[in-house]
């Protein structure tokens, strides 16, 4: 576990040896997860979520505080497992009796703290995966900071201190780390917490850009909604453990469910007395 943390949580689904990864293929993976419940206790936590995240989508999960997301998205990393239920990736059940896979499913978790270390460069950082897992020469590695890097506008930036960087800077090192073992899945947990309006921004449009040299699927928990609607395929609302709506970002816009229609106006209200 704790070595998984180091990398920003990064993975495979159902290969061991990670050294034997192939970077030069990215693949969206399709997501379903069937019937999934989760307790806590008393608590209950997921109840019965269904939900379908189609190959190389860009996917929100939005809602309120508890309701649930952050479990949900844990369980398709295998960081909680299910009380009943089944998640699916590209077919494969994930949890239960293990199952092989011709394929490697590599997997990237991009934490809401960032989780870098400070005491490394930028490059360093990025690098540490690669390194650690010895999956290519020190000449490549090098090579694939740079161009990760680039990738999310840090192009020169490898021998920056980690602890030097704005909170915003932070975050794309932490996407080029994720983006190092060339994900086929990517997740973000609550990427715009604690980030300016300005910096969000950006942060967007980092991600939307990412999407056209990438092919993989993204799955994104958020609170901040106007970030899901410009930057997702399809969103999922999220309420109480259940989802109450899916649907692409216009038709959340126009959606008459009252959860829904609830979130959407205490997150836009505008100014008072207009
Ligand atoms: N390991 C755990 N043990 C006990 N309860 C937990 C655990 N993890 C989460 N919960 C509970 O599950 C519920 C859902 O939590 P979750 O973190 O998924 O909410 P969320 O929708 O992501 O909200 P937030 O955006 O505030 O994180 C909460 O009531 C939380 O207290």
């Amino acid at each position: 576990m704790f070595a998984k943390l180091m990398h920003g949580l990064a993975g495979s689904f159902f290969h061991e040896d990670e050294s034997s990864a192939n970077l030069l293929e990215t693949r969206g993976v399709d997501i379903k997860v069937e019937a999934l419940n989760k307790y806590f206790g008393e608590t209950h936590v997921l109840k019965d979520i269904n939900l379908e995240i189609r190959a190389g989508e860009t996917f929100s999960i939005i809602g309120p505080s508890g309701t649930g997301k952050s479990v949900l998205l844990k369980h398709i990393v295998k960081l909680e497992s299910p009380d009943s239920g089944q998640i699916f990736v590209d077919g494969i059940p994930i949890f239960g009796e293990k199952k092989t896979s011709a394929r490697d499913y590599r997997y990237s978790m991009v934490f809401q703290s960032s989780a870098l270390f400070n005491s490394l460069t930028v490059g360093e950082n990025v690098g540490l995966w690669l390194r650690e897992k010895r999956v290519c020469k020190e000449q490549r590695i090098r090579e694939i900071i740079r161009e990760k890097l680039d990738m999310v506008g840090l192009a020169g930036k490898e021998d920056l201190k980690t602890s030097e960087l704005s909170g915003g800077m932070k975050k794309r090192v932490a996407i080029a780390r994720s983006l190092a073992m060339n994900p086929d899945l990517i997740l973000y947990d609550e990427p715009t917490a604690e980030l300016d309006p300005v910096t969000t921004d950006e942060l967007a449009n980092t991600i939307l850009k990412l999407k056209e040299t990438t092919r993989n699927t993204t799955v994104i928990v958020t609170h901040d909604l106007n970030f899901a609607l410009y930057i997702s395929d399809r969103i999922a609302m999220m309420h109480g453990g259940t989802i109450v709506e899916v649907g692409t970002p216009a038709e959340i816009k126009r959606s008459q469910n009252p959860i829904v229609r609830g979130f959407i106006y205490t997150t836009t209200k505008g100014i008072r007395g207009e």
